[in-house]
């Protein structure tokens, strides 16, 4: 932003997709960093993404991206936890590491995987971060400047957590419009595995079950817009799930048995006729998402339930800013 004090020199981001190019987007825009750098093991997205203008350059070479003033890894998953692995062992005798920190849905495996790199004590540069923005899009064509404003990002910071990189990183979000909040690593995965991945899962389940079902063709076609709400999210990226139902297994575990349960009393409703059984389940549900569907217009996230959840059509797609 010109005329504006940069926060930091430079940002580099690992993984320039969805997340990654998002963030990147938004830095760029916000004027937070001087420089934002790409790394990756190939150049396709980071070369799509100097072309974006999402970011300014990009390197192959973790060395020389780990040179950043903060190290944001935006792979997949299960990806995230061996990078996370790789930098920490590189930069846990260097006199100014970089602030690490990430985008990654899950917490625990990163958790558990920084404790490993660093003979079990919690290293004091790193902080866990998760963004709750996104959309069923990935790649850095579908990276938006404005994805993460109005919406939440949580940070898990543990006692051993230098309060400057705390700070940075936290001050890093707030400039792309977010608003951050702090959690428990094992609350973040329970909240999480309940109100995300447990939908994800429930999505895919449905979908699966309706394609390899003998009428899967007349099912579709006379599908209507609840089906579309509501498997949206079944376009999602099977990779990135694969690694989010694996890397939180206990915790999505525990949110499937629970909802087996529900699920099967309903069933029990249906079977006997419960009619006030039924009525009040869903009368009980209505209550609760109209005070969800409120409390996101509240937030200022626009007028649908889709501008809250970064839906393609309300996309603004990132424009050349060289
Ligand atoms: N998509 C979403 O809505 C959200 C995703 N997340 C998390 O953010 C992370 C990134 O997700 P997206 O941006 O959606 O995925 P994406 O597929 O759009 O981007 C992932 C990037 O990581 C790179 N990558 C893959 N394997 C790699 C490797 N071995 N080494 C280096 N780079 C590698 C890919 O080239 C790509 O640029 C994931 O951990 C995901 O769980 C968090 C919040 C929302
Ligand atoms: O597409 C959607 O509705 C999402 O739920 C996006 C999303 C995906 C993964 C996350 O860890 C957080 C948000």
């Amino acid at each position: 932003m010109p005329g504006t004090q940069a926060r930091v020199a430079t940002v580099a981001i690992a993984g320039l997709g969805l997340i990654g190019g998002s963030l990147a987007a938004a830095l760029r825009e916000s004027g937070f960093a001087a420089r934002i750098v790409g790394w990756g093991r190939r150049d396709t997205s980071l070369r799509r993404g100097v072309e974006l203008g999402v970011i300014d350059a990009y390197t192959l070479s973790l060395e020389e991206a780990l040179a950043a003033d903060i190290f944001v890894i935006c792979t997949p998953t299960l990806v995230a936890a061996d990078l996370l692995q790789d930098v920490l062992r590189l930069t846990l005798d260097s006199d100014r590491p970089p602030v690490i920190t990430d985008a990654a849905s899950v917490k625990g495996n990163l958790q558990r995987a920084a404790l490993d790199a660093c003979d079990g004590s919690f290293p004091a540069h790193l902080v866990l971060g998760h963004p709750i923005a996104g959309s069923e899009r990935s790649g850095v064509d579908a990276a938006q400047a404005d994805l993460y404003r109005d919406h939440r990002v949580i940070l898990t910071p543990q006692a051993e957590t230098d309060a400057a990189a705390l700070a940075l990183v936290r001050d890093m979000w707030l400039a792309t419009g977010a608003e951050v909040v702090e959690m428990d690593v094992a609350r973040h995965d329970a909240v999480l595995a309940a109100t995300s991945h447990l939908p994800h899962v429930l999505a895919y389940a449905l979908v699966d079950a309706l394609a390899r079902s003998d009428a899967s063709e007349e099912i579709f076609r006379f599908a209507a817009g609840g089906f579309r709400d509501f498997t949206r999210i079944a376009s999602s990226d099977p990779v990135m799930w694969r690694d989010i139902a694996i890397a939180n297994r206990p915790a999505l575990l525990e949110a499937i048995d629970q909802f087996s349960a529900h699920l099967g009393e309903l069933r029990a409703a249906v079977e006997t006729g419960d009619a006030d059984g039924l009525h009040s389940t869903f009368t009980r549900a209505k209550a609760a998402r109209d005070r969800f569907a409120a409390s996101l217009a509240e937030r200022g996230k626009g007028s649908s339930d889709a501008a809250a959840v970064g839906q393609p059509e309300t996309a603004k797609r990132i424009q050349s800013q060289e």
